[in-house]
């Protein structure tokens, strides 16, 4: 692949949108432009705890359906409960599916401790067949839905650096300079301005 073209394989369109974001930011700032081309397929994914694992696993799927040399990453992200030792974690999102969002508030309700940190860890695949991966750690706790609720959580997560508002309280550029995503895209971003790829 020519001019710095590179997959995202993810079929959410609010990461798509906010890596988007995220990637354009200080795009003039480097001789370097990163052209993302998004292929929405809807990959396997691994069931496990371990983070690093899951999303190695989910890179490794996408360059199956990609074929090799391409350069292309996934991301993965969690939102683990402190109380729960780390779950729901990567299975979040079928929380969400089965119960919806009240009902993940309610399940710490017997617990004084809401405490929670959301994970968004990327596994890139370079052309030369190497794996990298990148995570980003953002702290908080879970709170009453508040704001509007068209992505994921959300809605229910109040960062610890956002002075009391939930990401969905948050302008888009707000949330992306503290998030999970944001942290592990600035690092993933590093990676692509110094390395060919
Ligand atoms: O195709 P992929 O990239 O896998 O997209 P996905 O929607 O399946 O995403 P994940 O497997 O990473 O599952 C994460 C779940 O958490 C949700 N989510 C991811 N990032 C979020 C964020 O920044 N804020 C709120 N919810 C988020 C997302 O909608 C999913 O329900
Ligand atoms: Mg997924």
């Amino acid at each position: 692949m020519s001019n710095n073209e590179i997959v995202f394989v993810t079929g959410n369109a609010n990461k798509l949108k906010e890596v988007q974001s995220i990637l354009a930011q200080d795009a003039n700032s480097n001789n370097k432009t990163i052209h993302l081309i998004n292929e929405a397929l809807d990959l396997e994914e691994l069931q496990d705890i371990d983070l690093n694992a899951i999303a190695l696993a989910k890179g490794k799927q996408a360059v199956l359906a990609l074929g090799k040399g391409k350069p292309v990453f996934v991301e993965d992200t969690a939102l683990r409960f402190d109380e729960f030792n780390g779950l729901p974690g990567a299975y979040i999102k079928w929380f969400l599916k089965s119960m919806g969002l009240d009902k993940i508030v309610k399940m710490l309700e017997p617990f004084e401790n809401k405490n929670a940190e959301a994970v968004t860890t990327i596994c890139f695949a370079g052309s030369k067949g190497e794996y990298h991966i990148f995570q980003g750690i953002t702290k908080g706790k879970i709170v009453s839905s508040r704001g509007p609720t068209t992505f994921g959580w959300d809605s229910i997560f109040e960062p610890l650096e956002s002075h009391g508002l939930t990401y969905a309280e948050m302008s888009k550029d707000a949330k992306n300079a503290i998030s999970h995503r944001g942290k592990a895209f600035a690092q993933f971003k590093e990676y692509l301005y110094q390395n060919e790829f």
